[in-house]
């Protein structure tokens, strides 16, 4: 079964919009996590524009489903997650200037920091994944280095969702898959476009946030989670059939 990692960052952004303390970015994992989310995601940003550091401690010591901790390849970040100990870190590139993630980690042109930060992290018994474009090269030098997941960043398609970016998803993932990472894949994904996705051979786990966090405030976190949870249901079995 495919696993569903919710993301609560703009749970973050809703309650910083204000300068208070809701709504409760922790308590909106809570909430995910009883209601079937496998995994939480945060997304630690060097401007704390969302998840703030606070948040991440709290999600580390109430959370019981596993904590993917979203992070530049800093070696601030780096120090903080090996001290928190997440499941999970997830490398991410990071713009200030961005509005969101715009594009997947440059593996191939940092391979040597990255390596180092891949075996500090390892030695700290973190589980390291590498937020990557669907290109050969990025992913074949994920697994070089010593990664253990890679993301496909879904973004693209999400925009684009025809053909040529799914193409591209396809292959991006049967690379993985034949180095050997878990394969996981996220940004932008809805109820509408999640079905293909879900259906790459190999995929482990989606990472979701930003639309379900949306869907929310129409329908509430649970429900939202379990329409997401049916429609990447029907998008593994579709694609299952068609193989
Ligand atoms: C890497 C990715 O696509 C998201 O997980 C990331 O968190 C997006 O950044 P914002 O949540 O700040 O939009
Ligand atoms: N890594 C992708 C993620 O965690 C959520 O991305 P989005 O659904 O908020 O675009």
């Amino acid at each position: 079964m495919i696993r569903l990692g919710v993301n609560i960052d703009h749970v973050a952004t809703l309650r910083n919009a204000r300068g208070g303390s809701h709504p409760d970015p922790v308590a909106a994992a809570l909430l995910a996590q009883k209601s079937g989310a496998d995994g939480i995601t945060a997304h630690l940003r060097e401007d704390r524009r969302h998840i703030r550091d606070e948040d991440m401690n709290r999600l580390r010591r109430e959370l019981s489903v596993p904590l993917n901790f979203e992070m530049a390849a800093t070696e601030e970040m780096v120090a903080l997650a090996c001290a928190l100990g997440p499941h999970a870190c997830c490398l991410v590139p990071e713009k200030r200037e961005e509005v969101t993630t715009e594009g997947g980690l440059d593996v191939l042109g940092q391979a040597g920091d990255l390596a180092l930060k891949i075996e500090r992290l390892k030695a700290a018994g973190i589980r390291v994944s590498l937020f990557v474009d669907p290109e050969a090269t990025q992913i074949e030098t994920a697994a070089r280095i010593g990664a253990d997941v890679v993301e496909l960043h879904t973004g693209a398609y999400a925009h684009h969702p025809g053909d040529v970016e799914f193409g591209r998803l396809c292959d991006g993932a049967a690379v993985a898959v034949s180095c050997g990472l878990e394969l996981h894949a996220g940004h932008g994904l809805t109820y509408d476009n999640v079905g293909p996705v879900a259906g790459l051979a190999g995929l482990k786990e989606l990472n979701i946030g930003h639309f379900l966090i949306g869907e929310a405030v129409f329908s509430g976190l649970p429900a939202a989670i379990a329409r997401m949870r049916q429609a990447i249901a029907a998008g593994a079995l579709f694609r299952a059939g068609a193989r």
